[in-house]
């Protein structure tokens, strides 16, 4: 193999799998292993872009590549077969002390690996991987994104690299968007890994630490990226901020047994990422803060002034609203009404008036708090709280809050108690995070439009991968028509002719609240119906169970957009699959495609339908106004009235990738400023 996998092992070493002796050498043991921070200045990050380009057309030859490698595994597979149980057991230990001793992997013993790790497959869960998942799998050993369509068994898929990486002395970290899935995954194939004598850890959110660092301490361990990135900043402040594998080697035996206890992770070796798309480009600018509670903070009586001083303000003379930025700036006007309100009000009475910066701070975050953040769309109230909705995964996160006072601010619009403020201690991002893995891959339905950044910022380059049966998904033409109203007419009459024929349907929301909206018509219309959204996450399992069986209409936020696997029931591929109706436009059509994906998998029939409006939130990074758009699409007539409505949207969707891209590229440029700056200080997070 042209880049071969360099071995490295945890502090523990990942157990006693072959016979010991002088068959195979141990890797040698690092204390915490990681990769350090790779370069991303302006300049590296273009040379980046145009190698990222090359790699991205050279990705079909190692496509070749990584067919051969399963072209081959699949040539041993009636061998294989003919194995007793016992010698089945004896080929896996030879392939690990092969594994082992060479430190590196060669296309022929990945290709016995997987041979072996499909037939143990077969006799234990009755799943052989098909040809196309050994390849995927060869490209996530060999540290690249596989791009496998919706529905193809990436879940399967990675046990293979997991389990070769793993046989091999790696310690794997499989990587999920919610607990959900990690749990799932890793319930459903730990018999596999079982008969393959590894492993399995699951990460689950209220874990202390002692259960967590035992759940690293197996081969495999299976987590949500939030989880990992939280544990790792965790353990950084416990190694004390420093270049850790020469500090702890310089410690007494004693100081270093204390410090490691204290850590949850043996380090950053191998990581495959499901849903890479998700995680490594659309949650890439997520900050990961770890707070404690501060001293100080505003009373009810500041935030109130603030709320007022914000609601006598008037876009946009005083300020404006930055929607897509998804932030507030004040003008200079503003600023002075601000001090004039400011000083009237409360001549001299509270210092938070005093001061132009904390004044101002104050404001914007009461406009923010009035203008950017929606309930039942940015958040939900429970029990009297404020629980953030992530805006990617549509989960509720119920122990996230916004910081520099913006939680309380809009604790104190929706009359909830006010939780403490808290400080800073560490601070970090996924794409910081993920970037420090000597060895990531991903798996993805889609990259469409990101491939290259995948490139310039981890280092990644894309592989397709072909499917195993021939999509049969039909996509029907969007519609769009003039408002909201009149689209969930639509929709509803549509979802009724649906039901009527006992098609399964799925609709596809972008928010809590539009998701309500749907309900509230399916409700009017007297379709009986099922939500799942961030608001009762606990049964989603049983809701997903249900989606596809016969007459049964879903309503989703893009949550289950996500890994979400919904079977057909009995005589549902012949009356044409699960229909997915979509009914707003995502950030990205990549998102899109992952709703659509729900549909129409494992070459089963499938149904994807857009019913939208221009009323969509999307329209608010459009070219035109509604209004305009509106005139216009009665002008054109219904057919070319269409079609202009179907352009608009499209491209105010390209508009907002466009810009989260540029965000992102930013983000990366001034992390990358801070490394410089703090290098004089010690380590950024
Ligand atoms: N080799 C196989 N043999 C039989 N069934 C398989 C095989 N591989 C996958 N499947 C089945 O295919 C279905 C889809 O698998 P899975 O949910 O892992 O797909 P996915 O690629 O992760 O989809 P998504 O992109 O939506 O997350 C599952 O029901 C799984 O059991």
């Amino acid at each position: 193999m042209s880049d071969p996998l360099a071995l490295a092992s945890g502090l523990a070493p990942a157990g006693d799998l072959a016979p010991t002796g002088a068959a195979f050498r141990l890797p040698p043991v690092r204390a915490y292993s990681e990769r350090k921070p790779l370069k991303a200045s302006r300049l590296d990050q273009a040379a980046a872009k145009v190698v990222g380009r090359v790699r991205v057309g050279l990705a079909g030859w190692a496509a070749r590549r990584y067919a051969r490698i399963a072209r081959n595994a699949l040539a041993r597979s009636e061998e294989i077969a003919a194995l007793s149980e016992a010698a089945l057991h004896l080929r896996i230990q030879a392939i690990t002390a092969a594994l082992r001793a060479r430190k590196t992997f060669r296309d022929a013993d990945i290709a016995e690996a997987f041979a072996l790790i499909r037939e143990m497959s077969g006799r234990v869960k009755g799943q052989r991987h098909y040809g196309v998942q050994m390849m995927g799998a060869a490209a996530l050993l060999d540290g690249r994104i596989a791009q496998m369509a919706t529905g193809e068994g990436k879940t399967l898929t990675a046990t293979l690299a997991a389990g070769a990486a793993a046989l091999a002395g790696l310690s794997v970290h499989v990587v999920t968007v919610n607990d959900y899935l990690a749990e799932r995954d890793a319930e459903e194939m730990r018999p596999l890994y079982a008969a393959l004598g590894l492993t399995v850890g699951v990460i689950k959110e209220k874990q202390e630490q002692p259960e967590r660092a035992q759940a690293y301490a197996c081969h495999i361990t299976y987590c949500t990226n939030k989880d990992l990135a939280f544990d790792y900043l965790r353990d950084r402040i416990a190694l004390g901020q420093r270049a850790s594998d020469v500090r702890l080697k310089l410690e007494n035996m004693h100081a270093r047994a204390s410090r490691l206890a204290q850590l949850r992770l043996r380090g950053l070796h191998f990581a495959i990422v499901d849903e890479a798309d998700s995680v490594l480009i659309d949650e890439a600018r997520t900050p990961l803060i770890i707070s404690a509670p501060a001293g100080s903070q505003f009373g009810t009586e500041v935030l109130a002034r603030a709320m007022e001083i914000a609601g006598a303000l008037s876009s946009p003379e005083d300020y404006r609203i930055e929607a897509a930025e998804h932030r507030i700036v004040l003008t200079d006007p503003g600023r002075e009404r601000i001090a004039d309100l400011a000083e009237s009000e409360a001549p001299g009475q509270d210092s938070a008036w005093r001061g132009r910066v904390t004044r101002e701070g104050l404001v914007r975050q009461a406009l923010s708090a009035l203008h950017l953040f929606h309930r039942d769309e940015h958040y939900i109230l429970r029990d009297g709280k404020v629980v953030i909705v992530d805006a990617n995964t549509g989960r509720v996160m119920p122990d996230r809050s916004w910081s520099d006072g913006l939680h309380q601010m809009v604790e104190h619009k929706e009359g909830c108690d006010l939780s403490g403020a808290r400080s800073t201690l560490a601070r970090m991002t996924y794409q910081r995070f993920f970037r420090r893995y000597p060895r990531l891959s991903g798996m993805t339905g889609t990259t469409r439009g990101v491939a290259a950044e995948f490139w310039t910022v981890y280092r990644l380059p894309v592989v397709r991968i072909p499917t195993h049966r021939p999509v049969q998904r039909r996509h029907l033409p969007d519609e769009v028509l003039p408002d909201e109203a009149a689209k969930w007419r639509r929709v509803t009459a549509r979802i009724a002719e649906l039901h009527a024929r006992g098609c399964p349907v799925l609709v596809g929301t972008r928010s809590v609240g539009a998701s309500a909206r749907a309900s509230a018509y399916l409700t009017e219309a007297g379709l009986p119906h099922t939500v799942l959204s961030a608001a009762q996450d606990g049964q989603e399992a049983a809701i997903v169970g249900q989606a596809g069986q016969h007459g049964r209409i879903t309503v989703a936020t893009n949550m289950a957009g996500r890994g979400t696997d919904i079977k057909l029931g009995p005589g549902i591929a012949e009356r044409g699959g699960l229909h997915v109706i979509m009914v707003e436009r995502q950030d990205a059509r990549r998102i899109d495609d992952q709703l659509a994906g729900r549909s129409g998998r494992q070459g089963e029939p499938g149904c994807f339908q857009a019913i939208l409006s221009l009323d969509d939130p999307l329209m608010e990074s459009g070219l035109i106004g509604r209004g305009l758009a509106r005139r216009i699409m009665v002008l054109l007539g219904p057919k070319h009235g269409q079609a202009f409505g179907r352009r608009l949207l499209r491209h105010a969707q390209r508009r907002t990738e466009h810009l989260h891209g540029r965000m992102r590229a930013d983000l990366l440029h001034s992390d990358q400023m801070q490394d410089r700056i703090l290098a004089f200080a010690g380590h950024a997070e």
